[in-house]
């Protein structure tokens, strides 16, 4: 059977998924936020000539050669203005963003000067221009510094601030409830009995999520019954997530109910099974306004379909332009095997080359179940459907994993 390309169920997870709505944050509150609008300067930077030394504000023409004397007039400090201009022979005493008197052109910094009571003799030359910041050499009101869409970095806030926005308006954090199945999960610190397996997906995936500036819902752990698996996505629907991720039970065993349960709930299914390794059983459709996706419980399938399908649709949501996750260049490590009909994620390690080159290794066993390897991996190597065997060296194309 041809199962749904890994492109095609990208697409159908990200139809339609529209920025939340807007809402103001003080600044503080907004590092890693997106911004719903384009931010422009509610004022210049710096809104007059500042002096970028401590020195003398000079008449350039006047302090032209060395050992001029120029009368010491006044003061400038950072705040203080001066209110006289500076006429011929004279100068002013000025500190690091004093606002450069009128008149002046130039400063000279104080270790090319020698004070003398209420004269200063000039050491070198002044230059025009010199050591002083012009009024708009950063910004000008009105400059658009920071565009809708942006995920706000700390730099980011800094420039916000000066260009005197105490709040932004940003897009509503989304809202992920993840909902993890099975009777054989015991939670981490507690002995399991023989044949449990220790809950692992969901720390995961809260984090993943929480890293992409979601907020998170602990639906907790169901049962393997349609009844502990249809409370659990109605939970979801009222604890209003936009999204819900659901963990095991996407395949086709016995025990396998969470799409039996999503279509009893009445879920517009997009897919069930798409073409990609690790992950095959995926599932996603709409339930009213919550998208769900529906992940494999192998630990690894879990993890890169979350990866792959819940992080750009959080971002979509979130409203950062850049929702897709960029594919950079490496070499093969070691040699490959010809590829199937599912895309294949592996897992590998990345190095750098002494001539800048990196190296992608694939560790050494792929099963979907080895955390240990998935832990060890900083990439996912992409594997196209029906990819030719390649060798060691060969280029190939990586994503890289979250830090
Ligand atoms: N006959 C077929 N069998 C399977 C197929 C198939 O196409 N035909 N697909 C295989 C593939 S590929 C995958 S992936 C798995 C996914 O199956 P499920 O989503 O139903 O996952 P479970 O059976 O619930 O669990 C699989 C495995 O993972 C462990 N698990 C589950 N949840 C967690 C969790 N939260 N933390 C840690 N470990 C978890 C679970 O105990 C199982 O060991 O199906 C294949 N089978
Ligand atoms: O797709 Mo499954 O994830 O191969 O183990």
């Amino acid at each position: 059977m041809a199962l749904m390309p890994v492109s095609d169920a990208l697409a159908a997870v990200l139809a339609g998924a529209e920025p939340l709505p807007e809402q103001m944050v003080a600044l503080n509150e907004a590092y890693h936020r997106v911004l719903a609008h384009d931010v422009a300067a509610r004022r210049t930077q710096p809104p007059q000539a500042m002096s970028a030394m401590d020195g003398y504000a000079v008449r350039a023409a006047d302090a032209a050669t060395i050992d001029s004397r120029l009368i010491v007039i006044g003061e400038v400090a950072a705040g203080r203005p001066f209110a006289r201009a500076v006429g011929a022979g004279e100068a002013v005493r000025i500190f690091t963003g004093g606002v450069v008197p009128d008149g002046a052109d130039a400063v000279v910094i104080q270790e090319d000067t020698v004070a003398d009571g209420t004269s200063v003799t000039i050491k070198e030359a002044a230059i025009t221009g010199r050591h002083i910041r012009p009024a708009g050499v950063d910004f000008r009101e009105g400059d658009v510094l920071l565009r809708k869409g942006t995920r706000l970095t700390e730099r980011d806030l800094a420039l916000a601030a000066a260009m005197n926005h105490p709040q932004l308006a940003v897009c509503r954090r989304p809202r992920v409830a993840i909902l993890a199945t099975g009777d054989e999960l015991v939670m981490p610190g507690t002995t399991p009995g023989h044949g449990q397996i220790v809950y692992s997906n969901g720390y995961a995936l809260h984090a993943l999520a929480r890293s992409e500036g979601a907020e998170t819902i602990d639906l907790g752990v169901a049962a393997d019954t349609m009844e502990a698996t249809s409370a659990g996505i109605r939970r979801a629907r009222e604890s209003g997530a936009d999204i819900l991720i659901t963990t095991g039970g996407a395949s086709v065993g016995d025990h396998d109910l969470v799409q039996q349960a999503l279509r009893g709930e009445g879920i517009s299914m997009a897919f069930w099974k798409i073409a990609i390794r690790p992950g095959k059983p995926m599932m996603h459709g709409r339930l009213g306004a919550m998208r769900v996706i529906g992940l494999p419980g192998n630990p690894v399938s879990s993890y890169v379909c979350a990866f792959l399908f819940m992080v750009p649709l959080i971002r979509a949501l979130s409203g950062h332009s850049v929702f897709h996750h960029r594919r950079e260049r490496a070499v093969l490590g070691r040699d490959l095997g010809a590829n199937d009909q599912r895309e294949d994620y592996l897992r590998a390690r990345l190095e750098l080359r002494d001539d800048g080159t990196s190296v992608a290794i694939p560790v050494s066993h792929q099963d979907s179940s080895l955390l240990a390897n998935l832990a060890a991996a900083q990439v996912l190597l992409v594997r196209p459907p029906f990819a030719p065997k390649a060798e060691a060296g060969s280029p190939c194309e990586v994503l890289r994993l979250p830090v």
